[in-house]
């Protein structure tokens, strides 16, 4: 399944940045303290392009997305942090400061969401075409009846799903088209962003690889940008420009899809691209990572990913690993956060305008210390 097209390499400071998040923090509050489930996450997204985020289940991915898209309820709370959308026009949003307002003009015509799973998201008790009308009556009360039908068939035809299918109830239609369904909803104003949170893990592999495939059109053809959540790296190095790994609420590495695929940073993310199968590249066995992803609210010292890492040596223990920054194989700029990069490594956000191709010999052959 990973066979990386070719795509363009991975630039810091673009200034075509439609999405920047700086340093987010959201924490889940409750009378037992306080769970850091995102924890000083800091990506940018270009105009036209894919981010994956990926990570095993726990490590904070739909906080993120549901924290950007101010969709986070409590007991989360966003403690710190920026999210900065740059319009066509140039002009940048603060999306943390919207009020209730300006937040629902923002959420759908500029930024929309698909989630994991289409039953809990559509109204069981609506038509299809309806829910989709519904977005646009109450965002374009200048469209008549007749134009908002011909928009609602018109979205149908777009993700794929036959025209007469408006009249259906969720449940009347198969998984796949009730994620189509939801897209076509996402889809319906043109955003300039939308955030799938794993929008094809609950179907099959054959219908997965239709949606993603209809997703990857729809982009190259509207020209909207995607974060893409899943904790399936395969089909996120695949579908990606650059991809993101979390781990423990934090973002451990980032960089190019072909540098990712290529050569890997993180001790973390090897074993996560360890542990799918690849369709197209040779048979291997997969290995895996051993152990379970740490309780957030008692994280070990150091680095986090120590307790299950085969490289660790003693001062993971002690020092928490910054993002380091790396050249990798491609030639892009990578960031991971591992000690294994800190002789010759620059840590990000230090003021560095480059990095050092300090991918050490333990994580090209995987020896340890
Ligand atoms: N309502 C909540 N109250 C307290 N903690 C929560 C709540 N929701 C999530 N968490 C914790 O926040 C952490 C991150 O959860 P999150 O759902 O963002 O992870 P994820 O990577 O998206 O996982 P999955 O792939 O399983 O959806 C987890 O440790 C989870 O236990």
């Amino acid at each position: 399944m990973v066979e990386r097209p070719a795509s363009a390499p991975f630039t810091q400071g673009s200034t075509d940045v439609i999405l920047d998040v700086r340093n987010l923090k959201v924490d889940y509050v409750g009378a037992g303290g306080s769970t850091p489930a995102v924890s000083d996450v800091s990506f940018t997204l270009r105009r036209g392009e894919v981010l994956g985020i990926a990570g095993e289940s726990g490590s904070g991915k739909s906080t993120l997305a549901y924290a950007i898209t101010r969709l986070h309820k409590p007991p989360a709370e966003i403690s710190q942090g920026q999210v900065l959308y740059t319009r066509p026009d140039g002009s940048v949003v603060d999306v943390l400061s919207l009020d209730e307002h300006e937040l629902r003009a923002f959420r759908w015509e500029e930024l929309s969401i698909v989630f994991q799973s289409a039953m809990h998201a559509l109204n069981p008790i609506l038509r299809i075409g309806a829910q989709i009308e519904d977005v646009i009556v109450a965002h374009r009360p200048e469209m008549n009846g007749q134009q908002r039908a011909a928009r609602v068939i018109e979205l149908l035809g777009i993700v794929g799903i036959p025209s007469d299918r408006a009249n259906s109830y969720p449940h009347e239609l198969s998984g796949g088209m009730r994620q189509r369904a939801m897209i076509a909803v996402g889809l319906a104003l043109d955003p300039e962003i939308i955030v799938m949170d794993e929008p094809t893990t609950a179907l099959d592999v054959v219908i997965q690889r239709q949606i993603i495939e209809k997703i990857m059109e729809l982009k190259d053809r509207l020209g909207f940008s995607v974060v893409f959540i899943t904790h399936d790296l395969s089909l996120l190095i695949e579908l990606s420009d650059t991809i993101a790994v979390m781990y423990g609420g934090k973002i451990v590495e980032q960089g190019s899809a072909d540098d990712f695929y290529r050569r890997p940073q993180h001790p973390y993310s090897r074993g996560l691209l360890a542990s799918f199968p690849t369709l197209g590249g040779p048979k291997r066995e997969l290995t895996g990572i051993v152990g379970s992803p740490p309780d957030l609210r008692k994280l070990p010292s150091g680095c986090s990913f120590r307790p299950r890492c085969p490289l660790a040596f003693d001062a993971c223990a002690t020092k928490v690993p910054p993002l380091f920054q790396i050249q990798g194989p491609g030639g892009g700029l990578s960031q991971a956060a591992c000690l294994l990069h800190e002789k010759a490594g620059v840590a990000a956000g230090g003021g560095a305008d480059g990095g050092a191709d300090n991918s050490t010999d333990e994580l090209a052959t995987g020896e340890t210390r």
